[in-house]
């Protein structure tokens, strides 16, 4: 399997931030789907689609990356640690977590991603939230202190647009980013065009019509394609076709 990931990392190194960026933050969209194009097996559940060696790519990538972003949906699904488990890895991304309303209940239970925080072994998270929240209320003021007490923060934004997310992003240090996911936001940010790179894990399997579709409202070109074979899964590297292309 080693000789195999070696090659498949060779393939993906034209994929990756660089020191040639174009735009300020490197932006990489990358999730698993199955053949049907679905990235759940049904809506608010959690499924394992890559298998053994195409996660350990994910893994790679997450080593590659100043942060990790998901949704507020597949944060409470799946309480994710977005940790870099790659053998030998130093630092971790950091969690980028987007909820207009401060809807995650942080101080309610111990979540994965302040737990690895705590334990040094995960970025404290950033979460992103509307400038309408007021953070003085309950049950904001809770939230926001059990993600502080972690080392996080809460960041406040006047719209949750992606210009407007990557520019905080880039306010704050970060240099190139992996979204992950979820399905919505998969599909909104290819529909706004702000990707670098594009890697897919497309599993060997069919999750069926009630599962869950990750997919832009419209037509989305891509170039540059490149594809690999890992285990019994795809690999898709692409670039999304500028509107200017
Ligand atoms: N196979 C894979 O690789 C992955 C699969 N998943 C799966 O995806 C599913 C969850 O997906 P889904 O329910 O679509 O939810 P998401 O995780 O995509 O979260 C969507 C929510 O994020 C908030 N949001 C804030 N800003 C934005 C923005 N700019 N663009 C899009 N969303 C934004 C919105 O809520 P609000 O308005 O409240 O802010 C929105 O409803 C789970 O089943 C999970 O397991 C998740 C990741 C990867
Ligand atoms: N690459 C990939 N393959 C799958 O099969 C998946 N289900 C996911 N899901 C994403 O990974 C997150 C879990 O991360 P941790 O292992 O808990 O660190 C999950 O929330 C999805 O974003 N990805």
């Amino acid at each position: 399997m080693d000789a195999e990931i070696d090659s498949l990392l060779e393939d993906i190194s034209a994929y990756l931030p660089s020191d040639q960026r174009k735009r300020k933050v490197y932006v990489t969209i990358t999730y698993a789907q199955s053949i049907d194009g679905r990235v759940a097996g049904r809506r608010g559940e959690r499924t394992k689609i890559s298998g053994p060696a195409s996660s350990k790519m994910t893994h790679f990538l997450r080593a590659k990356h100043d942060a990790i972003l998901v949704g507020n949906n597949t944060l409470v699904i799946d309480d994710p640690g977005l940790n870099c488990r790659y053998p030998g890895c130093k630092s971790s991304p950091t969690p980028i977590l987007l909820d207009s309303l401060f809807s995650w209940g942080a101080s309610e239970k111990e979540w994965n991603i302040l737990k690895n925080a705590r334990l040094g072994v995960g970025q404290p998270p950033y979460l992103f939230t509307l400038n309408t929240v007021n953070l003085e209320l309950e049950p904001f003021k809770q939230r926001k202190t059990a993600i502080e007490e972690v080392g996080g923060k809460v960041l406040q934004l006047p719209d949750m647009k992606w210009p407007t997310i990557l520019s905080a992003l880039e306010d704050n240090g970060i240099e190139s980013l992996m979204i992950e996911g979820g399905a919505t936001v998969i599909g909104s940010s290819l529909e706004a065009n702000i990707s670098d790179a594009i890697i897919v894990t497309i599993g060997s399997n069919y999750l069926g019509i009630s599962g869950v579709e990750a997919a832009p409202t419209a037509k989305v070109a891509l170039k540059n394609v490149k594809w690999a074979s890992i285990g019994d899964d795809c690999i898709l590297c692409a670039r999304q076709v500028a509107a200017e292309d």
